[in-house]
Order: structure tokens, then sequence, then C-alpha cells
């Protein structure tokens, strides 16, 4: 993992003009994107990208490995110069700026401590760069170690920490500076699953401590992103594919790609009979009819895939209530905490999520499944790419 600043990787030290000023106050800037396309020996790989992240907004860039979202980052970074378009942090148009004088503060995923400097040396190795005086780097080095919880590890070196520390300190490393703005790149994925989990709760606490800070964030794990990010954007093939808030997305998801992209969904092909303007449809599913939730613009006719998450299924107690859907049992796993069905309805195979079950159905069984309509999402079919 290292800071922007930090440099391992040969680019310049900062203190520029445009950086800020080591006292100055944490305010955080927009990011913005205009049309911005970047492309390596003529291929492009990030496609008129337009996207604006808000002052003090905290933004996950999730998508398939080689969609284009490190590019993204390091185009606002200034590691790679966008074959067109521009990149604006705040007021500044920094496409023409080189790295240092951008004012970022950058995470990557293979933490990349100065092995020979103690930790309070590597946290303050971007405010001597800038010629900050001593007592602002030596407040400036607690503070930003506070931030992590590693106040208590000043004196030690990277290679008395953990990884989970070591990443700690490059995170306080970034924020030393007090950035316009935090980018972070897979900061957590070289850590085990209980550290990152934990990572994850102190990312999250740490951007309600510092709420000014805008963070954009990459990351292939939905799950990181839906926790921590104000808003997400799914990235397929070097194009915006989605841009909402978490819940947005997950519960009304805009296309294909993003329904099963972030968290698992059952897509059933229907279709639509009427639309009632409230924001609610009829559907046709084989010989069923069921109630849903229509975000789109959609007429009758229409054929869709109704979205519904696992957890959105249960076993149905009457015979008349609504949104019946009947189904063969194929499989159940008990998970600890879960009991993970897979059932065929009408040809399809849907998956459910219950809590654990004493006596889960035999395969073969017929079962009654019920959905709430509302949780139910039509899906346009041959929605293309969303624009940011
Ligand atoms: N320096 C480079 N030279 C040539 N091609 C590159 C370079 N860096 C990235 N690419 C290509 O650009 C595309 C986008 O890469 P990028 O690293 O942005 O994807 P990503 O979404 O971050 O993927 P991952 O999740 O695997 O890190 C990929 O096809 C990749 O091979």
């Amino acid at each position: 993992m290292s800071a922007a600043f930090a440099m391992p990787d040969g680019a310049p030290s900062p203190g520029a003009p445009g950086a800020p000023s080591p006292g100055a106050a944490p305010i955080g800037h927009g990011i913005r994107f205009d049309k911005v396309s970047v492309a390596y020996r003529g291929l492009t790989v990030l496609d008129t990208l337009t996207l604006a992240i808000e002052p003090g907004e905290f933004v996950a860039l999730i998508g398939p490995s080689g969609s284009g979202k490190t590019t993204a980052l390091r185009a606002v970074a200034g590691f790679v110069r966008p074959a067109s378009g521009r990149i604006r942090i705040g007021e500044t148009d920094v496409t023409d700026l080189p790295p240092y004088a951008r004012g970022i503060g950058m995470v990557v995923q293979n933490y990349a401590l100065f092995p020979h400097m103690r930790v309070s040396d590597n946290v303050a190795f971007g405010l001597h760069a800038q010629g900050a005086p001593k007592d602002i780097i030596a407040g400036r080095v607690q503070e930003s170690l506070r931030m992590v919880g590693m106040q208590a590890y000043l004196t030690r070196f990277p290679r008395e920490l953990s990884g989970g520390q070591q990443q700690r300190v490059a995170i306080a490393r970034a924020l030393a500076i007090r950035p316009r703005v935090l980018l972070l790149d897979e900061p957590l994925s070289a850590l085990d699953a209980q550290i990152r989990r934990n990572m994850v709760e102190e990312l999250a606490k740490l951007h309600r401590d510092l709420a000014g800070l805008t963070v954009l964030y990459v990351t292939h794990d939905q799950t990181e992103a839906l926790t921590l990010a104000d808003r997400v954007a799914i990235m397929r093939d070097g194009r915006l594919c989605a841009l909402g808030t978490s819940t947005d997305l997950y519960r009304r998801p805009p296309n294909r790609f993003t329904a099963e992209f972030l968290g698992r969904a059952n897509l059933l092909p229907v279709t639509v009979q009427a639309v009632d303007g409230a924001g609610r449809a009829e559907v046709r599913f084989g010989d069923r009819t069921f109630l849903a939730s229509a975000h789109d613009r959609l007429a009758a006719g229409q054929a869709c895939h109704l979205c519904i998450r696992p957890h959105d299924l249960a076993l149905a107690n009457g015979k008349d209530e609504p949104n019946l859907l009947h189904a063969d049992m194929v499989s159940a796993q008990w998970q600890g905490d879960s009991h993970s069905l897979v059932v065929a309805a009408q040809g399809h195979e849907l998956r459910m999520l219950s809590a654990p079950l004493d006596h889960p159905p035999r395969p073969g069984e017929r079962l009654a499944l019920r959905f709430p309509a509302e949780r139910a999402s039509l899906i346009a079919e041959e929605a293309g790419h969303a624009g940011g």
C-alpha cells in the first residue's frame, strides 16, 4: 500500500503550488470526470466517462476485472493521461497537472510503506516533502495515526506490523497531508477475511469522522461497496453502466448486468400486462400473474425480467396470498446462519435464502413461495448502458 505522495513507483514528490498547504483544514472537494477516455496502445479502456462525485461523498467504483476502475482512479491521480476529456478536483481542472500538484492522498492494494522508516517517519513523509514546520508535522502524525488507531506504534518499523496494521499506517500517511480527495484502490484485498471485515467497519467510521473528505474507492467486492459508499458506480467494459445509491441499485437495478453483479438476483422472464402509473405493474410469468414495482417507463406487452432477491422469497402460508409462485425443491444447503435453497419454477432455477430450517423441504417436494411486490423490480429487456 502506498500514499500517492510517497511515490514508491517513481512518481514525483509533493510540495507543488497546487497541493494543499500543511496547515490547511480538511475541506472536501468534488471530483468531476467530463467525457474522459483513456487508451493504451490505441485500445480504449475507459470510454467517455462522465461522473460527478460531490464534496464529502464516498463513491465506490466497482465492476469486473479489466472494466477500467483502476484506470479511472489513476486518471484522477495523474498517473495516466486521458486521450480526451477533462478531470476536475473542486474548481481546478487537473487534467494537465502532475500528480503531486493535485492534492490527493492515495492508498493502493499492496502496502508499500518505506521499510527502513519507522511508522512516524512514514506518516510524516509527505509533510516533510511539503516543507511543513516540525511542530505541525509532529501534531499531524499523531492525529493521523490516532484516526486509524495506530498511535501506539509510532516507533515500529513496517516489518514489525501485521498486514492490517501496515494498511492503517498507509491510510494515516495518505491522510496526513489533509488531501482534497482520498483515492483508495482495493486497499483491503491483500487482507484475510476477518481483518477485512474489521477494516471495512473502521473505514466506515473514518468516513463518518472525516465527514468532509471525498473518497473514491475502487473495489471488486460488492459488500465493501454496499457497506461503505454513499453511491456506487458500476463499470463494464470501460463504460459507466449504472450509478446510484447502494440501496437504489440493489433494490431497483437499472439493467440486468447491475442486478447480477450487485448481489445475487433471480431473474424471471415476464411480460408486462398492465402498469398503473403509480409504480406498480402486473406481469405474466407462464400461467401466473404477479404484481411488481415498475420504476422504469414500461408498456403493456413489453418483455422484462422480474428481479427477486433470494432473501425476498419465502415459503407461503396460505393459498390465497398474492404473488404465489409454485416451484419444485431442487436442493438445500445449510450455511450456519441461513439455509440456501434452490427451487425450479416453470423451467427456471431460483435461489432462496431463509433462516435455518429444522426440516428443509426434500428434493422434488412441491412448494408455494411468495414475495412482496415492492421488493420485486422490473428490468426492461435490452436495457443498455446507463449514462452517468
Ligand atoms: N499500463 C497498461 N498498459 C496496457 N494496458 C493496460 C495498462 N493498464 C491497464 N491496462 C488494460 O486496461 C484495461 C482496464 O484495466 P484496469 O486496471 O483499469 O481494470 P480494473 O477494472 O481496475 O481491473 P481489476 O479489477 O482487475 O484491477 C484492462 O484490459 C487492462 O489490461
